[in-house]
């Protein structure tokens, strides 16, 4: 079985409203694979209809194999869930609540429980409703580890963690790949996954606009040159270079966008006089704003 998760043209509509439209996306059993958007891309949804907790408009959604309304039973099973709103009984105890839920499981080892508590420090004993929103969190993310799913789907995991407790979690990640586990996260931002997952998908107005590998990804980084001249900006003799685009001309100051080799640039400068120059490099950060706000290549999302 090579997919954890397969989508082929999931659509979902809340009455006019449109959640997702036409996805189709398969996860490789044994990745980590970020799920990355911005407010209403339909993260959620995609999750929720993968646990069918909501039902398609259309398109087929399998989960291990298995379809996911069919088989919902055998997917609950198999999969360890943390929901974005991860809500439960206030006035359990947090050991009680993580008990109640590993029985529902068909019972954890308690050591298993308590070491995961450890290093999420995490205090058994505190009523959940005296928790913080982050160590509510910790207790969501003890659930949904704690069985040891073959698959994690995790909504937002590190949504209200500080960052001693967030590596804490990526070291979760890590090991749970090291052991052949798959793991579907959600975010909103690059950087808490870029360190652990081996592709990412970035979802905008319910439909796929890029997926790739976190290093495919930081080679479509390019750099932003500015170049300041002692006469005229020679223009057309730059905007002819490979790779030059996006020219632009203040006074004597020449910038653009340079995406191959600088060795033609730097030539075509040392025939002139430069008074300055200054180079920016476009990061990934940068690169997933321009997706997130409409720009950027769609390509990459056939593949
Ligand atoms: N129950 C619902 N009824 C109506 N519209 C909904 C419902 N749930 C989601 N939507 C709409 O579907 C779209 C996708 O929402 P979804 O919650 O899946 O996005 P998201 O990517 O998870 O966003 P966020 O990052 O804010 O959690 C949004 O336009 C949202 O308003």
């Amino acid at each position: 079985m090579a997919a954890a998760i397969e989508l082929i043209d999931l659509t979902k509509m809340y009455g006019a409203r449109r959640g997702l439209a036409g996805l189709s996306m398969t996860v490789r059993v044994g990745e980590v694979f970020g799920f990355l958007g911005p407010n209403g891309a339909g993260k959620t949804t995609t999750i929720r209809l993968l646990l069918d907790l909501i039902r398609p408009t259309s398109g087929t959604v399998r989960v291990l194999g298995r379809a996911a309304r069919r088989d919902a039973i055998e997917v609950h099973r198999r999969v360890g869930y943390l929901p974005g709103d991860f809500a439960v009984d206030g006035r359990q105890r947090a050991g009680e609540c993580l008990a109640f839920l590993a029985a529902l499981r068909g019972g954890v080892p308690a050591d298993r429980i308590r070491e995961l508590a450890d290093r999420f420090d995490l205090d058994l004993r505190a009523r959940i409703k005296s928790l913080s929103k982050g160590n509510r969190q910790k207790v969501g993310l003890v659930q949904a580890f704690m069985h040891d799913p073959e698959l994690l789907i995790l909504d937002e995991p590190t949504s209200g963690l500080d960052p001693l407790v967030q590596q804490t979690f990526l070291d979760l990640v890590g090991e749970a790949k090291r052991a052949g586990r798959t793991v579907f996260m959600s975010s909103h931002i690059m950087s808490e996954v870029e360190a652990v997952a081996d592709r990412v998908a970035i979802v905008r107005d319910g439909r796929l606009v890029a997926l790739d590998t976190v290093a495919d990804l930081r080679d479509r980084s390019f750099l932003r040159v500015a170049i300041g001249f002692a006469g005229p900006a020679p223009a057309a003799e730059f905007a002819a270079l490979p790779g030059v685009t996006d020219l632009a001309v203040d006074g004597s100051t020449m910038s653009f966008r340079l995406d191959s080799s600088p060795d033609s640039v730097v030539k075509a400068a040392a025939r002139h006089t430069v008074t300055s120059l200054r180079t920016e490099t476009q990061d990934l950060e940068d690169l997933f704003h321009t997706f997130y706000t409409g720009g950027g290549d769609t390509a990459a999302a056939d593949r």
